[in-house]
């Protein structure tokens, strides 16, 4: 059995829903759908889900929203009509409606991949099944016998199901995933239905090695591994939502990121291990901008924990979130996306100057953090300097690089001017261009 996941852009329209329906048809197999709210295509330029968090904030602001309504009302009355389908989207709409003076963000965001599930199990003539009903939260994070148990409940093997991504309910209240979260959803009823398959389906065909809008005319990558997949998506990588992978890997589900507009063109397979032809350096690169690197230094402050314990105390009182601590003899530098430090950075700043006793602080802001990721990384770290020489030579000031010995990947730190630039660099270099 497979569990096959429609992102936005799958689902964006009476074209694409035509589209998915001949991909289910295909396959037999393909008997869990889950989908995205529907999302951008060649016509709509804007996700649901984006217009839903525009019309909460109108609704909360007491702000005229009816605009934004009516586009929301106008996509699904569109797929519904142009598709004939037969369910009464207009009731379901009425009743979110009269909801929209107390509900919670949640539940109004949330309502985009509700609709679009429903339109397409009236659609694919599968069973709906709303994941607020067995999708469990507890603390924030979801509870997987919790939702198993549920699920057990609502599903029997078989059968043929139509899920909404991206929410699920703590306490019976809606909560939403992160962004991206309906990769999460899908990975979720993988594991838990023991799919022998997990499809990813989108509007590329596989994963490039790099961001094809920055690179044009990108490799895609055949296979990677579970590993590998992670932290592409951890340091960037929007195609398949980091936290998506965990679930699918613990199980080892083979994972398949496929084109709905071009089914049979091929796509990338994820798996636990890969036998690689070692001429290929790199597995794929992947970056985000906007990073800001706090530099701290004090002599031999490596014998000086209790310094380093007063740094972090500043840290932990302003409840900053460090995304990673690389550190020298004398030196440790924090690195935090530059949004956390938003109208605190001089406080922080002047409170690690008056308050820890080291002997220099600086920050250096506007950093991008790149990334170049492969299993061979640990086992060759010679990988890293020839990297590093072919971005010098492209007069790349690399402001930072991240290695540690065991890892799987290398970090450059570059100014965010530079971004796309050591992008293609290191890509240029890794393929032999
Ligand atoms: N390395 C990459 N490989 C493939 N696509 C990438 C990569 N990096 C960024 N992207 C972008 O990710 C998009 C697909 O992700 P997303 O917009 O979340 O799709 P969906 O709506 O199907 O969930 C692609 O259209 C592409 O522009
Ligand atoms: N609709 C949500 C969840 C999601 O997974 O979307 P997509 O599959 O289009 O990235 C979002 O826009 O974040």
């Amino acid at each position: 059995m497979k569990v096959v996941k429609f992102g936005g852009s799958s689902v964006a329209d009476a074209e694409q829903f035509a589209k998915v329906k001949a991909i289910i048809d295909d396959d037999n197999e393909r008997k869990v759908v889950v989908v995205s709210a529907a999302g951008k295509s060649a016509a709509e330029k804007i996700k649901i889900t984006d217009l839903l968090i525009n019309l909460d904030k109108l609704r909360l602001n007491d702000s005229d929203y009816s605009e934004v309504l009516d586009k929301i009302v106008e996509r699904f009355l569109k797929i519904k009509n142009n598709l004939k389908i037969d369910f009464d989207i207009e009731n379901e709409i009425k009743i979110i409606e009269n909801n929209l003076k107390s509900c919670s963000s949640d539940y109004l965001i949330s309502r985009g991949e509700f609709l679009t599930a429903h339109l397409m199990a009236a659609y694919l003539g599968f069973k709906f099944i709303d994941a607020a009903d067995f999708m469990t939260f507890s603390n924030g994070e979801i509870d997987m016998s919790a939702t198993a148990d549920k699920l057990a409940n609502l599903y029997s093997e078989n059968e043929k199901i139509v899920v909404p991504g991206f929410y699920g309910s703590q306490n019976n209240n809606i909560q939403l995933m992160q962004r991206g979260g309906s990769d999460i959803s899908g990975a979720i009823l993988a594991n838990i239905l023991n799919a022998d398959l997990y499809e990813n389906w989108t509007d590329v065909s596989g994963i490039l090695m790099a961001d094809p809008r920055i690179v044009s005319k990108c490799k895609r990558i055949d296979s990677l591994t579970y590993g590998e997949l992670q932290e592409l998506s951890y340091m960037g990588f929007n195609v398949f939502q980091e936290e998506a992978v965990q679930p699918v890997r613990v199980k080892n589900i083979p994972t398949k990121i496929l084109n709905t507009n071009h089914p049979h063109s091929g796509g990338t397979l994820v798996v636990d291990r890969i036998k690689r032809n070692s001429k290929q350096l790199i597995t794929g690169i992947a970056g985000k901008k906007n990073y800001t690197i706090i530099t701290v230094k004090k002599y031999q402050l490596n014998k000086h924990l209790e310094i380093l314990q007063s740094v972090l105390s500043i840290f932990q009182k302003h409840n900053l979130v460090v995304d990673s601590v690389p550190s020298g003899t004398d030196s440790f530098r924090f690195l935090l996306p530059q949004h956390e430090l938003k109208g605190i950075l001089n406080v922080v700043m002047s409170e690690l100057k008056s308050k820890c006793n080291l002997d220099e602080v600086y920050v250096n802001d506007n950093i991008a953090l790149i990334a170049a990721v492969s299993t061979e990384l640990s086992s060759r770290p010679a990988i890293a300097g020839r990297i590093m020489q072919y971005l010098d030579k492209s007069l790349i000031n690399i402001r930072l690089v991240i290695q540690e010995g065991s890892d799987m990947k290398i970090v450059f730190g570059v100014s965010n001017a530079d971004y796309e630039k050591t992008i293609s660099n290191i890509y240029k270099n890794a393929v032999g261009q």
